[in-house]
């Protein structure tokens, strides 16, 4: 089970998140409580070991912006949220970052269908910790695709089980307040992940 930490602004957040065996951290650049600079976000991805994917989301800004932030942010991974359209994933292809499109359950669910590399199936409101019927999408979604969504350390496995996803990603369920991370949340959802992909 692939799993992603989403939103970290803190260095002793990131660290839990690595220590902790998750396999992507985000930093998010565009309109957010969690919202990073750039150049916080550069600080915070120096010490990422190369196992972990380093991501910088956005919503809605243009390519021109998005590729500024990236290279700015010395990033491995661009996250797109919403309604970009594919010619914005052909444009950032030459950035040579793994490219990662994210929507709700509505969205066209073949990951690969916008050449991205990784899919995200999300609640409709991104980074609102709401949870949705993540059984609706079972063998939907093709390819490397993640969960999101209103998961938690709490019900993560049984979300794992309900959509068989091939990763997960969290934000607001490992967090004591919007955009303030909990080493301990990070700890035990990236376990408890791990532990709901063992279930049969
Ligand atoms: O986290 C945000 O505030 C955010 C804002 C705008 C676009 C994307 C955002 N987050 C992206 C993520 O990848 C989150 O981890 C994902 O939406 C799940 O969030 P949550 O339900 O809070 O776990």
């Amino acid at each position: 089970m692939y799993v992603k930490i989403c939103g970290l602004r803190e260095p002793e957040h990131v660290t839990a998140a690595v220590e902790a065996g998750a396999d992507a951290i985000g930093y998010v650049l565009t309109r957010s409580p969690r919202r990073v600079t750039p150049a916080r976000a550069r600080e915070l991805a120096a010490a990422v070991p190369p196992h972990v994917l380093t991501v910088a989301v956005f919503a809605g800004e243009s390519t021109e912006e998005v590729r500024a932030a990236t290279l700015e942010a010395g990033v491995r991974a661009v996250q797109l949220h919403g309604d970009h359209p594919h010619g914005d994933f052909t444009a950032l292809k030459d950035l040579g970052v793994t490219l990662v499109r994210a929507g709700a359950a509505g969205a066209d669910l073949r990951c690969g269908a916008f050449d991205e590399d990784l899919l995200i199936v999300d609640a409709p409101r991104p980074g609102s910790g709401e949870p949705w019927d993540w059984a609706a999408v079972r063998g939907r979604p093709a390819g490397r695709w993640m969960l999101a969504g209103g998961l938690d350390p709490s019900n993560v496995a049984e979300a794992i089980t309900a959509a068989r996803p091939w990763g997960v990603d969290v934000s607001s369920g490992v967090e004591v307040a919007p955009g303030v991370k909990d080493t301990g949340l990070i700890r035990d959802f990236v376990a408890a992940a791990r532990l709901g992909d063992a279930v049969p």
